[in-house]
């Protein structure tokens, strides 16, 4: 039985949770449930805390997990990011009153007030910076005003949070992140689970693709063809068939979701008709 971590609460837990659902595993009904096993499929989900699932996975007790990529560099744990997963984005900054540091070079003899001094303490380290670093577990952007500290290193989704305490970023971003499938460094713990991991990651792509593919139809004229398969290449080459009208073919292809629209108007305007896009559900390339 393939042994998962899954985010129990906060950013990662609910779109974690849809995403597996997507992929055809059976997820909790309670929020309260902390480990549910899935007989299907054979995998035990545990609902971890986002912060210590790359600890779990690294201790060779679970074999894979789903957390953050700054929660995964933050915890130091010996494990590595296998998948990205699109969601829960986000970029981790250094963040001030207006007036307190131009660059990060600034920063020296400051204190930083963080919930991931992890990362910080690296960054630090990396850029020969000698600053002191405070430990808050959130809502940190409060501490410069109470005098905590001067200066915040903290997730920036849409930077309301930064703009409502008058702080603005110093720098370019620490790092950028999103969730991420993290497994124990130089491979799965158990590696008679290798198969059913290779599975699992599959399955998520497959969610992956579907998220952000549709597939195309159209008819065109046999002269036409080839302007309209550099519209449409899809991922290896179209299906063309042809019609019953003479001089006719239809055409099908997945394209990316974000340019369907354009690509129907470039279509249209090379005397393709009969456009079509339809949703993928569920896909293995
Ligand atoms: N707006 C956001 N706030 C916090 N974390 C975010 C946000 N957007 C994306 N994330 C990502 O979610 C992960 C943090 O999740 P975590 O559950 O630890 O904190 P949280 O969502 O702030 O929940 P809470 O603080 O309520 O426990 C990180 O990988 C972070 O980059
Ligand atoms: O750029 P934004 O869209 O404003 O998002 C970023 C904010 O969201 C998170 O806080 P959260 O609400 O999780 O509270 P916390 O600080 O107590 O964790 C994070 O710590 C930032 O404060
Ligand atoms: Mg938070």
């Amino acid at each position: 039985m393939l042994r998962i971590a899954v985010p129990n609460k906060g950013s990662l837990s609910g779109p974690a949770a849809e995403m597996l659902h997507e992929a055809g595993y059976q997820q909790r009904r309670e929020s309260k449930e902390l480990r549910i096993v899935d007989p299907t499929n054979e995998v035990e989900f545990f609902y971890l805390r986002p912060r210590d699932i790359a600890i779990y996975v690294s201790s060779g007790r679970l074999d894979i997990g789903i957390t953050g990529r700054d929660l995964l560099v933050d915890s130091g744990a010996r494990a590595e990011e296998i998948l990205p997963l699109g969601f829960a984005r986000s970029t981790f900054h250094y963040a001030t009153k207006p007036g307190t540091a131009n660059g990060i070079e600034d920063l020296a003899g400051m204190t930083v007030a963080t919930s991931y001094e992890g990362i910080v303490a690296k960054h630090f380290a990396d850029h020969g910076i000698d600053a002191s670093v405070v430990h808050l577990d959130g809502a940190v952007e409060t501490a410069i005003e109470l005098g905590v500290a001067e200066v915040i290193a903290d997730v920036v989704e849409t930077g309301t949070s930064l703009r409502n305490a008058g702080l603005e970023i110093i720098g370019e971003p620490i790092m950028t992140s999103e969730a991420v499938v993290v497994r124990r460094t130089g491979g799965t713990a158990d590696e008679d689970a290798e198969p059913k991991v290779q599975q699992f990651l599959r399955r998520l792509q497959g969610v992956l693709v579907a998220r952000t593919y549709v597939m195309m139809d159209y008819d065109c004229r046999v002269e036409q063809l080839e302007k309209a398969v550099a519209l449409t290449p899809g991922l290896e080459s179209p299906t063309v068939s042809p019609l019953h009208n003479e001089g006719w073919v239809a055409v099908r292809a997945m394209v990316p979701s974000k340019n369907a629209q354009r690509i129907m108007d470039d279509l249209y305007a090379i005397g393709a008709r009969a456009i079509l896009t339809t949703a993928i559900h569920a896909c293995r390339l």
